[in-house]
């Protein structure tokens, strides 16, 4: 598989204290690739990173054609196809979920200046579409106060998808979730993958061992094991570290 995000030697540094310490890794194209470890291991840190939310102390990150994204701007890492998904929801209570879609697809077309104050066709097809993928079509005219806590979330990555990243950063996506709605979120992630490499940061073993193409095991800012979940719960290291006691 090709390559879409190549990290290599980052090192981020808060005061002194590196909160990622050296860690090279690459993410596939199509891939569901997960970030596990203690709590404190550097995994947001590392999404932070590749957002340009911080800037490291050391290393890069080269995304597909375009080079060195450190050196980016976080609006520009966005408008080069990297899109992050926070803890913090960001949908607006106040208007629908078809308005919350088409305000997401907006921001695209803002940053590449369309003239046109309408909605083209082509993203009304778009919306529709990703509506449909995330499961809210029948529910566009809601506001998300009606939705449950999955629906909100499965809104807030279909603002995302909507703007067509070619990688997708989430941040505990299936934090609160029940298993029902773990296991829908999983299918989900499953089909924007054929289109978008998604990069998910998890506490949840049960949704990692499901649903993740590879794993990369962080500890103390430091990569301890990289590969399929398989390799990876057997490891006496990540045994040790994490797994072995209870990080689940
Ligand atoms: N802005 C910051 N300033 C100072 N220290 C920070 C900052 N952000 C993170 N850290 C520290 O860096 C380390 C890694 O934090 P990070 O949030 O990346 O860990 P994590 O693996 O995502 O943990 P968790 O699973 O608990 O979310 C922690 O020790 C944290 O306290």
């Amino acid at each position: 598989m090709d390559t879409v995000l190549e990290i290599k030697d980052l090192t981020v540094s808060f005061d002194g204290f590196k909160a990622v310490n050296d860690v090279s890794t690459a993410v596939k194209k199509g891939d569901i690739h997960f970030f596990i470890g203690p709590n404190g291991a550097g995994k947001t840190t590392l999404l932070d990173a590749i957002c340009g939310r911080v800037k490291p102390a050391a290393g890069s990150i080269f995304f597909k054609d375009c080079g060195d994204v450190t050196k980016l701007a976080e609006h520009e890492i966005v408008e080069r196809g990297i899109g992050r998904k926070f803890q913090v929801p960001s949908v607006f209570n106040s208007i629908t979920v078809f308005e919350n879609m088409e305000l997401a697809a907006e921001k695209k077309r803002t940053i590449f200046s369309t003239l046109f104050s309408k909605l083209s066709q082509e993203q009304m097809e778009r919306i529709e579409y990703v509506l449909n993928i995330i499961g809210l079509y029948e529910k566009r005219f809601e506001k998300p106060a009606a939705l449950s806590h999955g629906e909100k979330q499965w809104l807030e990555i279909g603002m995302l998808f909507v703007q067509q990243p070619e990688i997708m950063l989430l941040d505990e996506p299936v934090a609160g979730m029940g298993r029902k709605e773990t296991d829908k979120t999983g299918e989900l992630l499953k089909e924007i993958a054929k289109d978008c490499s998604v990069v998910v940061v998890e506490h949840d073993m049960d949704f990692v061992r499901d649903f993740a193409s590879t794993v990369t095991v962080l500890h103390e800012g430091t990569l301890l094991v990289e590969g399929d979940m398989e390799e990876v719960q057997k490891d006496p290291r990540v045994i040790e570290v994490y797994l072995g006691r209870g990080g689940e």
